[in-house]
C-alpha cells in the first residue's frame, strides 16, 4: 500500500507517528515506519508486508502482491518510473538494460586477507580466489560481489533465513499479528521480514541502544565481506526480507542506523530479483541490477544513503538463478523438500548492518 508521507523531514516524533497513521488508509508495519525517518523527500513508502490493504487483516498466505497505486501519490520521478517499468508483468519489461554482475569484469580479491578456508566454507562462501569485485566509477562505494556462495551455501542460507523466523526470539511480521508461530508449511507466503540483534522499535521508529547479539554467522559473514574490500564492520543488527514471487520493496533510504559511515552488507538467496539503485534524490539516474542467489551487494560512503528498491522478483524461467539447478542430497527429508520449494519460489535477502557507532 502506498501512502504519501507528510511527516517532518527531520526527526520523527510521536505526534508524527500518530498523524501518519491517520492519513494512511492502512496502518502500516515496518516499511512505513522505517520510511518515515529514512529520508527528507518521501513520496514513496514501502508496501505493507503484513496486512491486507482491503480489510487490514494479516495477509493470507496466498496474498503476495504489492498494491502500488495511490491516488495521492502523484509525484512522477525518475525512480518511480523505473520502479513501475520493472514491476510490470504484462507485458514483461525489456531486461536488456539490467546490469548482470556475473557477466561483468571485476577485480580480484587480495587473497592474503586473513580468512581461513574453514571459516569461508562454514559461511557457505567460495574460496577468495573465485571472488570478483565490481565497482562503478559514478557510484563510488557501491560494490557487487556476484556468485559468492558454494553449492551448499545457497540452501544453507535459505535454511538460516527460515530458522531465524521460526525460533521465536526474533520479531517477524507474522508474530506482530498472531500468536501462531510461523510455519513453513502454512504461512510461507505471508512471511515478509524478521529482525535480529538490536531490533528496530516500530513505535519509536528507532533502534534501541542494545539487543541480543547477532548470530555469529551474520557478524562473521559481514566482516569477511567488508574486510575483503578493505573496510570494517561490527555488525549488530540484521533485517531479513522475504519475497514471495509477486512482492516488491519500495524505494527507500536506510537512515535509521545511528552511524552511516559503516557499510551495509546485503546477501540474496533464492529467486533472482531486479534491484534498483538510484542517488540521494529520486530524480537521480537509476541503475537496474540483476541480483541472483549468492550475490552480495555492499553500500558504503555516499552510496550508503541512496534510494534503492526491489521492483520485481523474476518468475521461474526468466533469468533463472543458480538455485534452480541446485541438487540437495537430503531431498527425501520433508523439511529439506520444503526449503527447496521455498527457495525456488521466493527470494530471501539479508541486510547486515551496524546500528551503533
Ligand atoms: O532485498 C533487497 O535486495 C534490499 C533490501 C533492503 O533494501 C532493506 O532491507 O533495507
Ligand atoms: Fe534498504
Amino acid at each position: 500500500m502506498w501512502c504519501r508521507s507528510i511527516t517532518s523531514p527531520s526527526r520523527s516524533t510521536k505526534a508524527n507517528s500518530i498523524r501518519e497513521r491517520l492519513i494512511c488508509s492502512v496502518d502500516t508495519n515496518r516499511d512505513m515506519k522505517r520510511e518515515s525517518h529514512s529520508t527528507a523527500i518521501k513520496p514513496i513508502n514501502r508496501e505493507d508486508r503484513s496486512r491486507s490493504p482491503i480489510n487490514n487483516q494479516p495477509l493470507p498466505s496466498s496474498s503476495t502482491s504489492n498494491h502500488y497505486s495511490n491516488p495521492d501519490d502523484v509525484r512522477d520521478t525518475v525512480f518511480r518510473r523505473a520502479f513501475k517499468y520493472y514491476k510490470k508483468r504484462d507485458p514483461r519489461p525489456d531486461l536488456s538494460k539490467v546490469v548482470n554482475p556475473r557477466s561483468m569484469v571485476g577485480r580480484s580479491i587480495d587473497c592474503s586477507t586473513t580468512v581461513t578456508p574453514e571459516s569461508l566454507s562454514s559461511l557457505g562462501l567460495r574460496p577468495l580466489s573465485e571472488w570478483k569485485i565490481i565497482t562503478f566509477p559514478d557510484r563510488v562505494g557501491l560494490y557487487l560481489l556476484p556468485d559468492l556462495l558454494s553449492q551448499s551455501g545457497h540452501i544453507d542460507w535459505v535454511r538460516r533465513g527460515i530458522q531465524y523466523a521460526m525460533d521465536g526470539k526474533n520479531k517477524t511480521n507474522i508474530a506482530l499479528h498472531s500468536d501462531k508461530p510461523f510455519s513453513l508449511l502454512d504461512d510461507y507466503r505471508s512471511l515478509r521480514w524478521t529482525t535480529l540483534g538490536i531490533q528496530y522499535d516500530w513505535d519509536t521508529k528507532e533502534y534501541p541502544s542494545t539487543g541480543s547479539p547477532l548470530p555469529r554467522e551474520l557478524t562473521n559473514f559481514a566482516s569477511v565481506i567488508v574486510s575483503s574490500l578493505g573496510l570494517g564492520i561490527k555488525a549488530d543488527t540484521t533485517i531479513v526480507n522475504y519475497y514471495p514471487q509477486k512482492s516488491t520493496l519500495s524505494a527507500h533510504v536506510d537512515r535509521s542506523e545511528r552511524t552511516h559511515s559503516i557499510p551495509l552488507v546485503s546477501l540474496s538467496v533464492g529467486r533472482p530479483a531486479i534491484y534498483l539503485t538510484g542517488g540521494t534524490r529520486l530524480n537521480d539516474p537509476v541503475l537496474p541490477i540483476l541480483l541472483q542467489s549468492g550475490d552480495v551487494l555492499v553500500m558504503d560512503g555516499d552510496q550508503r544513503l541512496v534510494y534503492h528498491a526491489v521492483p520485481a522478483i523474476l518468475p521461474v524461467g526468466e533469468l533463472n538463478g543458480p538455485i534452480d539447478n541446485e541438487k540437495n542430497e537430503k531431498e527425501d527429508d520433508e523439511w529439506e523438500k520444503r526449503l527447496i520449494k521455498y527457495c525456488r519460489e521466493c527470494r530471501i535477502n539479508f541486510t547486515i548492518r551496524q546500528v551503533n557507532p
